[in-house]
């Protein structure tokens, strides 16, 4: 079943077009990773996907089995509240608060959403206080982190900084993960243990993920396809031993600053 089909996306800051005529379709449960030298225009295309960009062409539409929706010009909450979540290159927690808070403040977001998630989704609402702490601490041990539910998030290394985002990210209920760079900063044991956490969490939560990764190990490892964009261009797509010796991304690597 597909759930995203992504047709001819074209994004344009003034003269440049940071996304150019990019197709995606994404099948229920695949995991697919999206990469591409720096500036690129993966960030750009998640950007669009969630919200956050306006495309300057093209169209983006969801099927979650109720009918396609149409994303394009529609606000990031309304799309998190459709199903789709992400985290960002850069770490946006409230890092003052402790991280069961982190985590319980992304599931209030979904409450406020809760006409949206009744009328296309089925969703377990969490009735009480108490019931929405146990399932913000379940999401926390799933990732290691329920010992620190009570830290500042701030306290928290660096890795655990990471997975306390795609904990967040989950606390939403999505049905389709947008990572960008979940192992960015994250030492070879981390990227390792993150590399499983991710699979698992695909078949716990029946999800379907996309992930933006530097990490090749990390990509070539879990990813079922490959979409591979240069200057903003779908160079090539396809399973990983055939991004591994496709001629285009051969040259994209070399000539790159990667
Ligand atoms: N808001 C913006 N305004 C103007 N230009 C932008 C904006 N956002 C991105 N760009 C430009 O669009 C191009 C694509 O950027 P983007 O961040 O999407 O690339 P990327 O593939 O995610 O790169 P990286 O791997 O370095 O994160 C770059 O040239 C960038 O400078």
């Amino acid at each position: 079943m597909t759930l995203l089909k992504v047709n001819e996306l074209t994004k344009n800051f003034g003269g440049l077009a940071a996304v150019s005529n990019v197709s995606m379709e994404l099948e229920k449960g695949e995991l697919v990773g999206l990469i591409g030298p720096n500036g690129a225009g993966k960030t750009t295309f998640f950007n669009l996907l969630t919200g956050v960009y306006v495309p300057t062409e093209g169209t983006i539409e969801l099927d979650m089995g109720n009918g396609v929706e149409t994303l394009n010009g529609k606000r990031p909450d309304y799309i998190n509240g459709l199903g789709l979540a992400r985290t960002f290159q850069n770490i946006r927690l409230f890092s003052d608060q402790t991280v069961i808070d982190n985590v319980k403040v992304a599931m209030d977001r979904e409450h406020g959403n809760s006409l949206v998630s009744s009328l296309f989704r089925t969703k377990a609402f969490y009735e009480t206080e108490a019931q929405m702490e146990q399932a913000a601490y379940d999401l926390l041990e799933i990732f290691d982190l329920g010992a620190f539910a009570k830290d500042k998030a701030k306290n928290l290394a660096y890795g655990q900084q990471r997975r306390l985002e795609i904990v967040r990210a989950l606390a939403t209920d999505p049905k389709i993960l947008f990572l960008d760079e979940p192992a960015a900063g994250m030492n070879p044991n981390e990227t390792a243990e993150l590399t499983e956490l991710i699979a698992q969490i695909r078949e716990q939560f029946d999800l379907t993920v996309v992930l933006i990764e530097h990490d090749m190990s990390l990509v070539m490892d879990i990813c079922e396809r490959i979409y591979v964009l240069e200057y903003g261009r779908l160079i090539a797509e396809g399973t990983p031993e055939e991004i591994q010796s496709n001629d285009a991304v051969i040259r994209a690597y070399l000539g790159g600053d990667e």
